[in-house]
């Protein structure tokens, strides 16, 4: 079987996410584009800090299908919905790191605003902690499709870069590749962090 050049990247992504505890018990997603038909998703119900190539199950972008008939991820449609909002997007990361998950219900708007942060110069195309970030943060949902949809309106109207957050849930990135989607992981990870301890200390 010839695997895809970017599998391996994904696969060390994963392991480096699990030995941070951003993918605890059976949480978190990952996934790399092959083309623009086919994606490679993580399987359903796996540790993901330890995945194998073998855990990896190839996936129609359209219609949300594996030909294996194995189960890929329960959260398959965001990824296959950011490979065709964007086609430059290669490499999708979910995680449900503490910060991401604490931050996104503390707050109660339907976008985070990065602002002032030296790091939020991790994130692709921005030069400055002048500048403002909007991460968006949608209501968690079982229904995936529905989510979907959501996330899909929200892009008609306002940017939808780098991330979302899913409330009380985690953290949803995406970059060129799996290099870009690790930095804007980490970078997002750190400024969440930041975030957080900022609120806490700045509470009346
Ligand atoms: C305890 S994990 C709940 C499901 C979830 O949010 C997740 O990220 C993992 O789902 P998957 O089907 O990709 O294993
Ligand atoms: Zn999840």
């Amino acid at each position: 079987m010839t695997v895809h050049p970017q599998l391996n990247a994904l696969l060390e992504a994963c392991h480096w996410i699990g030995i941070k505890g951003w993918a605890p018990a059976t949480g978190g997603n990952m996934s790399i584009r092959e083309d623009d038909r086919w994606c490679w998703l993580s399987e359903s119900g796996k540790d993901k800090g330890s995945l194998t190539h073998a855990d990896f199950l190839q996936v129609e972008i359209a219609t949300n299908q594996a030909p294996s008939g194995r189960r890929p991820s329960a959260e398959t449609g965001l990824h296959t919905l950011i490979y065709r909002l964007f086609p430059a997007a290669g490499a999708v990361l979910h995680v449900h790191t503490a910060n991401a998950t604490v931050l996104s219900r503390i707050e109660k708007s339907n976008e985070l605003v990065l602002h002032g942060y030296e790091m939020q110069k991790s994130l692709r195309g921005q030069s400055s902690h002048l500048d403002s970030v909007a991460i968006p943060v949608f209501d968690n949902d079982q229904d995936i499709d529905g989510l979907a949809r959501r996330i899909e309106h929200y892009g008609t109207e306002r940017p939808l870069s780098y991330g979302f957050l899913l409330r009380g849930h985690g953290l949803t990135c995406w970059g060129r590749d799996v290099a870009e989607a690790r930095r804007h992981l980490e970078g997002l990870e750190f400024l969440f962090e930041c975030e957080l301890r900022l609120r806490q200390l700045e509470k009346p």
